[in-house]
């Protein structure tokens, strides 16, 4: 599983050059964070590089001015350190480049090394890289046994992490923060474990990576409303809203209600039926609607009887089908969290302009609902433009019925009256997965969320 910094600032290539403008313009000069920069980089490579060979590539702009300053830093520390460049830097680049006394050969001919550093592009990168150049970088992340990229992996689109011919990193050191390139789309597999480096430039943003959550046990004076009614609608796939009812009672609601046919599930589990009671019971912290429902008329039904009433739902799966395009309309103003994934999400609010992050926050601002943009990369989106990504959940979670216990995890964490209900079950259902290990089934993560709820007390 990779690694990535939790709660670490994201952002896009112009708010980088913004957050280091006003750093220059602050009185820092370009040569310092440079040399920041690269001594950062350069301390993650002489300790992955744990004293074997080290190639270094330098592109033609400021990227390729960190690699300089990289080579330089590991040679004057006694590693065998050399440097393949690919055009010609200007300005600080070159000052860096010039300070460089060593060699420099040419990128199509060099011979692959053990430790390879990427400094050829980084958040300047504007095109697919040329093939010749693709081919090298390709030729020489295989001949060696570890790639670090500068910034980004060369050739990863900075703002949407699409991929533009690159090789690829194992290990990428990010300056001053992430970007939406490190943890969205083909990127986010492209950067491998990712390292924060603090250059020395202030960065904010209100976007950032996933943090393990704060948890409390229960008060003494705790009873079973207190920590939280959730009521779950049974449809015709009774295994998913089990699922998700199972889920919301192992993430530690206090009273758990399967609404519907069904009576299976375990002992603890209520059952009752979806009658008017049931929509106007004020003890309802989390109505979840959407898992196994169905999309037939009941289950179009039992969707309207859901958005009429007042309590706050969770949205996943079916009840997302059903409301399709009419999404936007009929969920404006409700106290809701969806859960889509992306073909949910396309269906209802298009294909649209931008990265998932740009489409999720779009999306969350046109309802006025909070989104859990589901994937390998998941990007959680609330209506005031605040983002938390999950990009390094275990990919054994692709299977049926994990979106379930997602929907039962939110409404837990939403009738427990947590500040970010959505952000939290994403942690434990990632940290979930990862206890329960290789080959899991939905069933079985749910066994690892008190083991996930523990890691938060
Ligand atoms: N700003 C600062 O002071 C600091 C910046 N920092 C570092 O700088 C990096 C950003 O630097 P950057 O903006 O110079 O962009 P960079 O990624 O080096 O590439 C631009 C060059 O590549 C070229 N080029 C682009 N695509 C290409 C392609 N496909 N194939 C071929 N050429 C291509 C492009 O040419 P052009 O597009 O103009 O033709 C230009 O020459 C950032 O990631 C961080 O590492 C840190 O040191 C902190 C201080
Ligand atoms: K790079």
């Amino acid at each position: 599983m990779r690694r990535v910094p939790e709660h670490a600032p994201i952002v896009t290539a112009a708010a980088m050059r913004a957050a280091e403008a006003a750093a220059f313009a602050s009185g820092q000069s370009q040569r310092e964070v440079m040399e920041r920069a690269g001594a950062a980089v350069a301390v993650q490579v002489a300790r992955l590089a744990a004293g074997r060979a080290i190639l270094v590539l330098a592109g033609p702009g400021n990227n390729g001015g960190d690699a300089y300053v990289v080579a330089r830093w590991l040679a004057e520390r006694g590693h065998d350190v050399t440097v393949a460049g690919l055009g010609a830097p200007t300005g600080v680049a070159a000052e860096m480049r010039a300070a460089w006394t060593g060699e420099v050969t040419d990128l199509d001919t060099v011979a692959p090394r053990v430790v390879l550093v990427d400094g050829l592009f980084g958040t300047g990168v504007s095109r697919p890289l040329a093939a010749d150049v693709a081919r090298a970088l390709a030729r020489l992340r295989r001949g060696a046994a570890i790639t670090i990229a500068i910034d980004l992996p060369s050739g990863i689109a900075t703002d949407d992490g699409s991929d533009l011919e690159a090789a690829g990193a194992d290990v990428t050191v990010a300056l001053a923060a992430l970007k939406p390139g490190h943890v969205l789309g083909d990127g986010a597999g492209a950067s491998g474990h990712v390292l924060l480096a603090d250059i020395g430039v202030p960065v904010a943003s209100h976007w950032h990576t996933l943090a393990r959550p704060s948890l409390e046990p229960p008060p003494r004076d705790a009873h079973k409303f207190t920590r939280g009614m959730v009521a779950v609608l049974g449809g015709a796939m009774p295994g998913a809203s089990r699922l998700a009812a199972r889920a919301a009672m192992a993430a530690g609601a206090g009273y758990v209600v399967l609404a519907g046919e069904d009576r299976g599930g375990p002992d603890a589990l209520v059952h009752r039926t979806t009658d008017a009671d049931l929509f106007g019971d004020p003890r309802i912290g989390a109505l979840v609607c959407g898992p196994g429902l169905g999309r037939d008329a009941a289950a179009s039904d039992l969707l309207d009887r859901a958005l009429a009433c007042e309590r706050p739902l969770v949205l996943d799966g079916d009840a997302l089908s059903l409301l399709g395009a009419d999404a936007a309309t009929r969920l404006r103003g409700k106290h809701a969290i969806l859960t889509p994934h992306s073909g949910e999400f396309d269906r209802m609010f298009g294909v649209g302009q931008g990265s998932k992050i740009d489409r999720t926050i779009a999306a969350a601002a046109r309802i006025g609902c909070t989104i859990v943009h589901k994937g390998a990369d998941t990007v959680i989106a609330d209506p005031a433009g605040r983002v938390t990504v999950s990009a390094a959940a275990p990919t054994w979670l692709a299977s049926a019925g994990t979106g379930d216990v997602l929907a039962g995890l939110v409404a837990a964490r939403c009738a427990a009256g947590a500040a970010d209900p959505a952000s939290e079950a994403v942690w434990l259902h990632a940290r979930a997965a990862a206890l329960a290990g290789a080959g899991l089934i939905a069933d079985g993560l749910i066994d690892h969320i008190g083991g996930a709820i523990e890691e938060c007390l």
